[in-house]
């Protein structure tokens, strides 16, 4: 865990009626690290990324956005600070616009002014995604769906945020594309220091990605540590379920016959 700290959770409780969805769930995420989220389907994960991001309240509990020490941090907006990266970029890449236009009008609403700047920031995205000014012509139909969600992360960057929540953010992708997406979020973060909150199902994947883990279940907190001991020494047998469940780098399906 890390003294400087950007995101903090505090016993977030989320009920819907009288259903328990999140239950006295508390994180810390430091500056410039990656926190993964995760669980089997029905855990938590996504109405924790929606209280933090601001879409749905807590029923109890606290989330901070911790400004940084010592910066006159003048961006209030919650939505300039953290941002969203959705599972599906085609629910939010408008099919007509051209990704060029999609990024410059993210770094409009970032409030970069002056056509030129706006103009140098949006080639600075697409090279930060390993994207080309090729790609600012197209629409989001003519790109895969791993340079899709490259958009989606440079959009996402566009504010400069200090967090992004990302949701299932390469779950759809092939396990390739998975790697390079994950290796563009790597460097992403290395070059910018944006810490990531991020939520999946897939213990292949936090292998890749993550410094810290907390395992849900049921909405519960049931393990909470650096990626090395939850991954390498697990403490819950529930873990050690999902760890048991997931196949291993160099794994290898039994040949037939
Ligand atoms: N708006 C809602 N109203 C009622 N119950 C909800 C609502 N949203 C989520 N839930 C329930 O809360 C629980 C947690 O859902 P959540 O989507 O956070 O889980 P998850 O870990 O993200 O799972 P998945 O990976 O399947 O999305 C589930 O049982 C879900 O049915």
């Amino acid at each position: 865990m890390t003294r400087d700290s950007v995101l903090i959770v505090e016993q977030l409780t989320k009920r819907y009626a009288d259903f328990t969805a999140v239950a006295d769930v508390s994180f810390t995420l430091g500056r410039g690290r990656t926190l993964a989220l995760v669980g089997e389907s029905g855990a938590g994960k996504s109405t924790i990324g929606a209280v933090v991001t601001g879409l749905t309240s807590a029923t109890s509990g606290r989330v901070e956005l911790v400004a940084e020490a010592g910066a006159a941090d003048r961006r209030t907006r919650r939505g300039s600070r953290l941002q969203l990266v959705p599972q599906d970029p085609y629910s939010t890449l408008d099919p007509r616009q051209s990704i060029g236009s999609a990024l410059d009008e993210a770094v409009t609403l970032a409030g970069r002014m002056s056509r030129a700047d706006r103009s140098a920031r949006t080639t600075q995205l697409l090279d930060l995604v390993g994207l080309s000014s090729e790609h600012a012509r197209l629409l989001p139909r003519s790109l895969s769906g791993g340079q899709r969600q490259r958009v989606a992360i440079a959009r996402a960057l566009a504010a400069d945020p200090d967090v992004l929540v990302l949701d299932e953010a390469v779950s759809a992708l092939d396990v390739s594309v998975q790697a390079q997406v994950l290796n563009v979020l790597n460097r992403v973060q290395r070059e910018s220091g944006t810490a990531y909150l991020f939520i999946t199902h897939d213990f292949a994947v936090v292998r890749q990605i993550a410094d810290e883990v907390l395992v849900l279940r049921g909405g519960r907190a049931v393990e909470y540590g650096s990626a090395d001991q939850v991954l390498g020494a697990p403490e819950a047998a529930y873990t050690r379920s999902l760890l048991d469940a997931t196949p291993r780098p160099g794994w290898r399906l039994p040949s037939a016959g």
